[in-house]
C-alpha cells in the first residue's frame, strides 16, 4: 500500500511504524528520481535528506515549530511532507518553486537561495520567541557547504552567547558543496565524523546491553549518567562545544530512529544545540552516488535509468570563458582563479586541472573571495574571481572598499547575469550592473557573443590598477554578431543609410540579437535605427555623446534592473555632455520575478523585440506629433 500519497501533512507521519518509515523513504526516493529526471532540479541534495526530513517533521510540529532550510535547494522532501506533491511543473511557470515559498505553504519561511543565511534567521526567530515568551521550537538545517559562509559564523557567535535560548541547529554534513567542501571547517567536521562519537558509543552500548537485560539497563543508565566524563573521554571537545554550543553527534543521517532520538534530545535541551548528521548526497540513486563531480547537485532533464542528460551540452558562455582562461593561464603565470565552491558551474575546472596551484576554492565565501583577491593582486598576481552575478551582491562592500579603493587589478567574471528564470527571484543576475555603477574606477564589460567574451576578458586582465568586470548570461552562447565598424571603444552593429537616423539603440551584452530584431521591426514602421554595442558599459564611452547627437532619440536595452543600470548611466553621461536627446531605457523592472523559464520571464516583463519596438514606435510618433494607438497597434500586429 503506497504511503507517500497518504501523507497530507507532517502529522500523518506520526502513525507510521519504523518499517513504514523506511518504506516511505524508499517511495520518496523513487518519486524524486522519477519527477526531477523530467523537470530538472536539485536531485542529489534532496536524495540526501529524505530520512532527515522525515525525522524532523516527526519530532517537531511544523508550522507551529519553524523548520528552516539554508539555501533551500534541499527542501523538496519538506514540500512532499507538507502537502505539496505535484512536482510536474517544478521550477516552471505556475508550478512549485525550487525553493521554499511562503506563497506555497505556511511551513515555509526562507525563500531566498543564497547560502549561509539560515542561522541568522534562526537567531532572530529564537530571540523573538524568547522576548515574546512564545513556546515555539526553531530548527535550522544548514549544509556543510553553507557552513563555510561567513554569515553562518556571525550567527553562531550570537547563538552561542545565550545558553538559555532554545535553538536546534542541524548540520547536514554530506562532505560536499558541489565538490567536496574545502577548508579547516571541513577538516574539523571530518574529525567529528570519524571520532566514535558519544552518541554512537551510547547507541552501540545500548544495543549491546539490550541483549543482556539483567546487567544491561543499570549499566547503560550509569554510562548515560556519567556522560560528561565519558563524553570527554570518548569524543574530544569539538569546535562547537569550545564555542559553548552543545553538540550531539555524529548521527547517521539515514537512520530515522537514531535521528529522532537525537532530535528529541535536542528539542528538550532548552538552549542552543547542534545535531551533526552524516548524510550522503545523491543517496539511493546509483548514477548520482557514482557522480564524483557533484553527485547530481543540480541537473537538467535526464534519462532516469542511466542519469545521462536528455540534451547534449551546447557551447555555453561558461565553456567559452573556461577555455579562454586556460589559454590565458598558459600565456600569463600571474593569472590565478578564484571560485566560491562552484568550480565546475563557473567553468574553472579546466583551468584547475591545468594549473592546480593557481586555483583557489574559498568555500561559499564570496566576501572573502573579493578581499582575498585584493590581497592576491597586491601580492603581484592577477586574480579572476568567477561567480554567479547574484552571489556577488553580498560582496559589494569588499569590491568597493577593498578592491576598488586600493586600485587592485582584480577581474570579476559574472556568470548567470540577467534573467535566469527557473531558479526564481533570488537567482536572477539583475542587480550587478546597477550595483557596480557605484564603484569608482571599476570598469565593466558585457560581451555580445563568444568572440567578444574572449576579447573583453583579455582586455580586462590587462587592467592592473582597477577592478574589471565581465558579465554574461546563463546557458548557450548566442550567435556571432559581427560589427560594421568601431566608434571609440564601441561596435556599430547596424546603421541605416540616412544622415540623421531616428533611433540610436544601445544594445547591452547578450541582447544584441534581440536589438537587431527591434531595428528590423522599426524599419517596417519607417523608423531608421542605428544599433551600437558599447562593449564596456562602464565608464560610458566618450564617443557615445556625439553619436547620440546625430539621432532623434536614444534607446538603451539591458538585461539588468532599470534602476541605476546602463540606461541610467548613459542618460547621465549624455546630460553631462550637454546632449539633449530624448532617451528611453528598457530593462528589468525593479521587482522580484517569480520562477518561470527565461523566455517566459522576458515576455512577462516586456523585454522582447515586439514589445520594445512597439513602445519605440509610439515614442517616435510622439516626436512627430502623430502619436495614436493605431500606430502602436500596427507594431503589435508586426509581432506575428
Ligand atoms: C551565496 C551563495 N553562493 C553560492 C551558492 C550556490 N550554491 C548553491 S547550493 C551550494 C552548495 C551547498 O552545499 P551545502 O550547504 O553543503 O548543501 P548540500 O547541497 O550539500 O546539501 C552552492 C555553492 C548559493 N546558493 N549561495
Ligand atoms: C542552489 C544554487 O544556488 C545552485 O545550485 C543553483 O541553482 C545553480 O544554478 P545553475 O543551474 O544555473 O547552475
Ligand atoms: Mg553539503
Amino acid at each position: 500500500m503506497p504511503l507517500l500519497t497518504r501523507i497530507r501533512g507532517p502529522r500523518d507521519l506520526d502513525r507510521l511504524t519504523l518499517e513504514e518509515l523506511d518504506q516511505l523513504a524508499e517511495e520518496i526516493r523513487t518519486f524524486l528520481v522519477d519527477s526531477v529526471s523530467k523537470t530538472g532540479g536539485h536531485l542529489g541534495p534532496n536524495l540526501g535528506v529524505v530520512e532527515l526530513t522525515i525525522a524532523l517533521h516527526r519530532v517537531f510540529d511544523s508550522p507551529a515549530d519553524r523548520v528552516l532550510w539554508d539555501t533551500g535547494h534541499q527542501a523538496y522532501v519538506h514540500k512532499l511532507l507538507t502537502g505539496r506533491q505535484d512536482f510536474s511543473k517544478l521550477r516552471g511557470k505556475g508550478g512549485l518553486s525550487g525553493y521554499p515559498s511562503r506563497a506555497e505553504s505556511e511551513h515555509d519561511v526562507i525563500e531566498n537561495s543564497h547560502a549561509s543565511t539560515v542561522l541568522g534567521w534562526a537567531d532572530g526567530l529564537a530571540k523573538a520567541n524568547q522576548l515574546l515568551k512564545r513556546d515555539q521550537h526553531v530548527v535550522a538545517v544548514i549544509g556543510d557547504g553553507a557552513l563555510t559562509g561567513g554569515m553562518a559564523w556571525e550567527a553562531l557567535n550570537n547563538i552561542a552567547e545565550a545558553k538559555d535560548r532554545p535553538l536546534v541547529i542541524v548540520v547536514n554534513d554530506n562532505e560536499r558543496s558541489y565538490a567536496p567542501t574545502i577548508g579547516g571547517l571541513a577538516n574539523h567536521l571530518a574529525t567529528l565524523r570519524t571520532t566514535d562519537g558519544y552518541e554512537r558509543f551510547l547507541a552501540r552500548t545500548k544495543d549491546l546491553l539490550d541483549r543482556t537485560p539483567v546487567v544491561g539497563k543499570p549499566l547503560y543508565e550509569t554510562l548515560h549518567g556519567a556522560k560528561k566524563g565519558l563524553k570527554d573521554f570518548i569524543a574530544p571537545q569539538g569546535m562547537f562545544e569550545d564555542l559553548g554550543l552543545k553538540y550531539v553527534g555524529p548521527i547517521d543521517g539515514h537512520d530515522v530512529e537514531a535521528l529522532e532520538s537525537a532530535l528529541a534530545r535536542a528539542k528538550r535541551f532548552g538552549g542552543p544545540v547542534i545535531v551533526h548528521c552524516l548524510t550522503e548526497k545523491g543517496r539511493g540513486y546509483e548514477p548520482a552516488e557514482q557522480d564524483e563531480a557533484d553527485r547530481f547537485h543540480g541537473i537538467g532533464p535526464i534519462h532516469p535509468d542511466t542519469g545521462l542528460p536528455i540534451k547534449a551540452a551546447a557551447a555555453s558562455w561558461t565553456s567559452v570563458f573556461g577555455d579562454e582562461m586556460v589559454k590565458l593561464g598558459r600565456e600569463r603565470e600571474d593569472i590565478v582563479a578564484i571560485t566560491a565552491a562552484m568550480l565546475q558551474p563557473v567553468g574553472l575546472k579546466k583551468f584547475a586541472d591545468a594549473f592546480p596551484e593557481r586555483i583557489y576554492d574559498v568555500g561559499i565565501a564570496e566576501q572573502h573571495a573579493a578581499v582575498s583577491a585584493a590581497g592576491l593582486a597586491t601580492g603581484g598576481l592577477h586574480p579572476v574571481f568567477a561567480v554567479y552575478a547574484t552571489f556577488l551582491n553580498r560582496a559589494f562592500d569588499q569590491v568597493l572598499m577593498d578592491v576598488a579603493l586600493h586600485k587592485c587589478g582584480v577581474t570579476f567574471v559574472l556568470d548567470r547575469a540577467g534573467v535566469t528564470g527557473d531558479d526564481g527571484a533570488s537567482h536572477n543576475g539583475m542587480w550587478d550592473m546597477s550595483m557596480l555603477q557605484l564603484v569608482p574606477g571599476l570598469r565593466m564589460a558585457a560581451p555580445r557573443d563568444a568572440e567578444q567574451l574572449r576579447a573583453q576578458l583579455r582586455e580586462a586582465v590587462e587592467v592592473d590598477d582597477a577592478p574589471t568586470v565581465v558579465r554574461y548570461s546563463k546557458g548557450v552562447v548566442g550567435p556571432a554578431v559581427p560589427a560594421v565598424r568601431r566608434v571609440g571603444g564601441m561596435d556599430v552593429l547596424r546603421e541605416p543609410g540616412t544622415d540623421r537616423p531616428d533611433v540610436l539603440l544601445v544594445s547591452v551584452g547578450a541582447l544584441a540579437p534581440m536589438c537587431l530584431e527591434i531595428a528590423s521591426l522599426l524599419d517596417k514602421q519607417g523608423i531608421s535605427t542605428t544599433v551600437v554595442d558599447p562593449r564596456w558599459v562602464k565608464p560610458v564611452d566618450e564617443a557615445l555623446a556625439p553619436l547620440a547627437e546625430r539621432h532623434r532619440v536614444v534607446v538603451t536595452v539591458e538585461d539588468n534592473s532599470r534602476v541605476g543600470g546602463v540606461g541610467s548611466a548613459v542618460s547621465q553621461s549624455l546630460r553631462d555632455a550637454g546632449v539633449d536627446v530624448p532617451l528611453r531605457d528598457f530593462g528589468i523592472p525593479p521587482r522580484f520575478l517569480d520562477h518561470a523559464s527565461r523566455a517566459q520571464v522576458m515576455t512577462e516583463i516586456g523585454l522582447t523585440a515586439p514589445d520594445i519596438a512597439r513602445q519605440v514606435t509610439g515614442l517616435v510618433a510622439k516626436l512627430d506629433g502623430r502619436y495614436d494607438r493605431t500606430t502602436a497597434d500596427e507594431v503589435e500586429a508586426a509581432r506575428d
